[in-house]
């Protein structure tokens, strides 16, 4: 994993629009055949660190996308580079056979044969019109198009908004088993995170304009536990050893800790990795998480 090709860096990444700053400085790696989660709460400039790795807005700083300025190179870069987002809207006048052709003559790495099969087990036709398709089933020809085209780095930007929970879980299995490989790489944001959690190995936490924290998966294991305590007697015990959140859920007490010893916390109670979104939950509420880190 050091060895691999870094896809993304950035350097200082700042973003103002008018007078109002809204990135403060990113840097950040990220390597290839990671799947990253970018999690952080309305406003916290998810779309706009987006955008900047699309070459869609104009940051200061340094950020290369596949050793390139994103920016300056957008249309050689997108090539290699596949986009998903909530406001990304397919031809509604088109047919999906008509579709497809149109992107094999725009998309170099675009296979209409692999599209097709993508559909094979849905009941979206290729003679069906656009307009015709209900919202999950333009979600599932989205996917289709996108895992047709033959990408290092797949940004995903709330893919899955406005969909129901199954066709949200097919939708990240398929992405999962059908397009994911060591040579690519994918970045997601989504404010449903416990969705995604089981297919992550990297999380990156934002908060007005800054990461918070940037970590693997495994490490968050290592580093974070979270205990219940459901013996009352116990609760000052179990603040004595320094939670970073406590909370109370259906009578009993729920902490969190960054770093503690987990066999002194099974003294005290249930201990487990707490889910990514109660760690998002617990680390917004400290002034840094993690300066160290990213
Ligand atoms: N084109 C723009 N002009 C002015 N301000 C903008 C523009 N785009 C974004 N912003 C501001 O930048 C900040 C970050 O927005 P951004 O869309 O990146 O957040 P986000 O984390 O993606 O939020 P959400 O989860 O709601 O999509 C917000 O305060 C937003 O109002």
């Amino acid at each position: 994993m050091n060895n691999a090709e870094i896809i993304i860096s950035a350097q200082g990444l700042r973003k103002s629009f008018g007078r109002k700053e809204v990135l403060h400085g990113l840097d950040f790696e990220v390597p290839a055949g990671r799947i990253y989660g970018l999690v952080g709460h309305n406003g916290a400039g998810k779309t706009t660190t987006l955008n900047a790795v699309l070459g869609l807005t104009n940051c200061e700083g340094t950020i290369r996308v596949l050793g390139e300025d994103p920016f300056a190179r957008r249309a050689q870069l997108m090539e290699n580079v596949a986009f998903i987002s909530d406001v990304a809207s397919l031809p509604r006048f088109l047919r999906v056979r008509e579709l497809f052709a149109l992107l094999s003559n725009i998309h170099p790495n675009f296979s209409q044969e692999k599209a097709r099969s993508f559909l094979e087990g849905t009941d979206i036709r290729m003679d069906a019109k656009i307009k015709h398709l209900s919202k999950g089933m333009i979600a599932q020809l989205h996917l289709a198009v996108v895992m047709a085209i033959d990408a290092k780095l797949l940004v995903l930007d709330e893919p899955t908004l406005g969909l129901d929970i199954s066709y949200r879980k097919r939708f990240y299995r398929r992405l999962l088993e059908d397009y994911m490989t060591e040579e690519r790489t994918l970045l997601i944001t989504t404010h449903q995170v416990d969705e995604i959690e089981f297919m992550l190995s990297d999380i990156m936490f934002m908060r007005d304009g800054e990461i918070i924290l940037h970590m693997q998966m495994e490490s968050v294991n290592e580093k974070f536990s979270q205990l219940v305590v459901t013996d009352q007697v116990k609760v000052a015990s179990a603040r004595s050893l320094g939670p970073v959140y406590e909370e109370t859920r259906f009578g009993q007490t729920v902490m969190i800790f960054d770093g503690a010893d987990r066999g002194e916390l099974e003294k005290l109670g249930q201990v487990s990795t707490p889910s990514i979104s109660d760690l998002f939950v617990a680390l917004m509420q400290r002034p840094t998480a993690n300066p160290s880190a990213a």
